[in-house]
């Protein structure tokens, strides 16, 4: 057999807050593989996710194949909008939910990693994070305000991540992160500038690869997935329409499941994949390469 072998290698997902997103099948997928993982989660959402991870409620889903619990080495806090405390507006850093946190920016997650576990504490970097205020609003009533929150906390977030996780990466890393198709056709209802900021996403991904290539052989991708009903999704308002007019229009008509998103993860940071970088890899059943809708969805044409 060719296995996906990650025994003894640590991964960090950013992003992870329940179990119905991609981060979550993701990190789950690692595990798997036989990877610590480690999960960095925003700090609005993290006394949410500790609670239920502590009440027991996410059990079935931390259920591993093998019969044992998905478990994480660390949860960090992390706000990716954050570079380090000195630039943190002071109204965040006092705020309620951030104050007790110690260090929550991209610069306290890795240094926090390096008090944890040494000067290369990390393989994988897997960056599962979005964030765009105004994403109902079409990209002709955005603000600039909006624009730039989108870009910030969905593409720039990615590139302060492997300037400072870059470092403390050990030979054959991977970056990995995702994105979304609305970056080169227009989705109508994907609004908010997120379509602009999966654009940016994109093409940092390539001068990322050849950057952190040379500098420290680290490979950077990121995965288009299809569109599925998580956390975030639910928030675009017309999430079930997306993801049922992509089934019925795809060359496979079925439904995205996260763990397809997870095992691709795996294998694209993987020694397996050791020759991909820079690239932009479709999860999406196929639907990318369509240039004609098959049928609207309708009841009776539903995907199976
Ligand atoms: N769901 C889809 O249809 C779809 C399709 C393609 C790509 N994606 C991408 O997948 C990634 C994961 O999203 P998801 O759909 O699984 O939803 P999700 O809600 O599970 O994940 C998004 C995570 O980002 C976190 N987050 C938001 N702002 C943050 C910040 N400033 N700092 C740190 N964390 C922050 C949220 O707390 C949440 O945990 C995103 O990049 C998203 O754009 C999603």
């Amino acid at each position: 057999m060719l296995p996906i072998d990650l025994t003894g290698k640590r991964v960090l997902v950013a992003g992870v807050a329940d179990d119905n997103g991609f981060g979550w099948a993701i990190a789950k997928a690692f595990a798997e593989a036989g990877a610590n993982v480690c999960v960095a989660t925003w700090p609005p959402a993290l006394n949410i996710f500790l609670n239920l991870l502590e009440r027991g409620k996410l059990d079935d889903s931390r259920q591993m194949p093998d019969g044992s619990m998905l478990t994480f080495e660390r949860i960090y806090p992390l706000d990716a909008v954050y570079d380090n405390l000195e630039s943190t507006p002071a109204d965040i850093r006092e705020n309620k939910r951030y104050k007790e946190l110690g260090d929550f920016t991209i610069d306290g997650l890795a240094a926090r990693l390096v008090a944890d576990f040494g000067e290369q504490p990390l393989d994988i970097v897997f960056h599962s994070l979005a964030n765009g205020p105004e994403v109902k609003k079409p990209l002709l009533e955005v603000s600039r305000a909006g624009y730039l929150a989108a870009s910030s906390a969905s593409a720039y977030s990615l590139v302060s991540m492997v300037q400072r996780l870059g470092p403390l990466m050990r030979p054959g890393g991977a970056v990995c992160s995702l994105t979304y198709m609305a970056s080169e056709r227009a989705i109508p209802g994907y609004g908010g500038g997120m379509s602009s900021a999966k654009a940016q996403l994109e093409s940092d991904t390539r001068v990322l690869a050849f950057e952190a290539g040379r500098k420290w052989g680290v490979r950077v991708n990121t995965i288009s997935a299809g569109p599925y009903a998580s956390r975030a999704a639910s928030a675009i308002g017309i999430i079930d329409t997306m993801v049922k007019y992509c089934a019925a229009n795809s060359p496979l008509p079925e439904e995205l499941s996260a763990r397809e998103v997870g095992t691709t993860a795996a294998f694209l940071c993987s020694p397996l994949a050791s020759a991909i970088t820079g690239s932009t890899v479709y999860v999406d059943k196929g639907y990318h390469s369509m240039g004609m809708a098959v049928a609207p969805p309708t009841e009776d044409r539903a995907p199976r």
